[in-house]
């Protein structure tokens, strides 16, 4: 756990650095000026709230699965030759750029009202409930996904619109791994047998392809058992400078 942390930290602050610069760059009214000369930007903040922790609303089948992905990133390798995949565990945060750059006041500046989207349901399991771990190569990502009551599409069932929502979150902090910043330019969807409301799911994400800007992703959704095949779908990243993401 401590060398998970240690590894997001590093990712972390290694974002903090390059985007903090870009974004001063982009940013250059005095107000901003004056407040990262006056005060150092501060690397995090002491305890926001990690959503990708268990909370009570979690069932039975998203717990084994939490537990069963954890412990394989606990698996002690060293000094041994590394014996299948190992996943680390990606901390996830309501206020993405806040937490990204560590940036508490460029954050108040860029986004002071602003939440993730799918963090954004303050009651516990009524919308996303999802934990995304990576392996150490990055080439693949599972998200362990369970769908709340206000997910509602077809009756009893999610809608199709939350199932892309969660789809382009998976693939897209996949792609955030590799490349940040990106943003999604296409996905491509196939819904291939409806998902029950309040079940647990897997979210399968693979790295197909880079090229220059951009990241083919590719990503299905399976029963955790793997028999029943919910939903298929490619998507495209493209990196981008954070100018490009702030002028919208
Ligand atoms: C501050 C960041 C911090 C990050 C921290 C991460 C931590 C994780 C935290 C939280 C995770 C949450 C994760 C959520 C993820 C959600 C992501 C979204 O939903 S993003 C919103 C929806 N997407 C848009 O709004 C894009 C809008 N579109 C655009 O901005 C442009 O169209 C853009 C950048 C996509 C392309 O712009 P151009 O076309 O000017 O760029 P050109 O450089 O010409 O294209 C590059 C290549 O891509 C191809 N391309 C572009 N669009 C394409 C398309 N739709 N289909 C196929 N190819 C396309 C082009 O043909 C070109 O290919 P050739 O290099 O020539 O081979």
């Amino acid at each position: 756990m401590a060398q998970s942390l240690g590894r997001l930290f590093t990712l972390l602050s290694f974002r903090k650095t390059h985007l903090s610069r870009q974004c001063v760059q982009v940013l250059s009214g005095t107000t901003l000026k004056r407040t990262l000369m006056m005060r150092a930007v501060p690397i995090l903040s002491p305890k926001p709230r990690d959503f990708s922790l268990p909370n009570p609303s979690w069932g039975e089948e998203m717990m084994r699965l939490y537990n069963y992905y954890s412990s394989q990133s606990e698996v002690e390798t060293e000094g041994e030759e590394e014996q299948g995949s190992q996943w680390t565990r990606l901390p996830s945060y309501n206020r993405s750029l806040k937490y990204a750059i560590g940036g508490v006041y460029l954050s108040k500046i860029i986004q002071s009202k602003a939440r993730l989207f799918t963090r954004n349901i303050k009651h516990p399991g009524a919308g996303f409930e999802y934990v995304v771990f990576f392996t150490k190569d990055k080439q693949r990502c599972v998200c362990i996904f369970q769908a709340g009551h206000l997910l509602e599409g077809p009756p009893g069932h999610v809608h199709g619109g939350a199932i892309a929502t969660i789809i382009d979150t998976v693939t897209g902090t996949h792609a955030s791994l590799l490349c940040a910043p990106v943003v999604t330019a296409n996905l491509n969807i196939n819904y291939r047998s409806p998902i029950p409301l309040g079940s647990t799911v897997l979210i399968e994400s693979t790295l197909d392809e880079q090229e220059g800007k951009k990241t083919f992703i590719s990503c299905k959704i399976t029963s955790t058992d793997g028999s029943k095949l919910h939903t298929e779908a490619t998507a495209l990243f493209v990196s981008v400078s954070v100018s490009h993401l702030l002028r919208g």
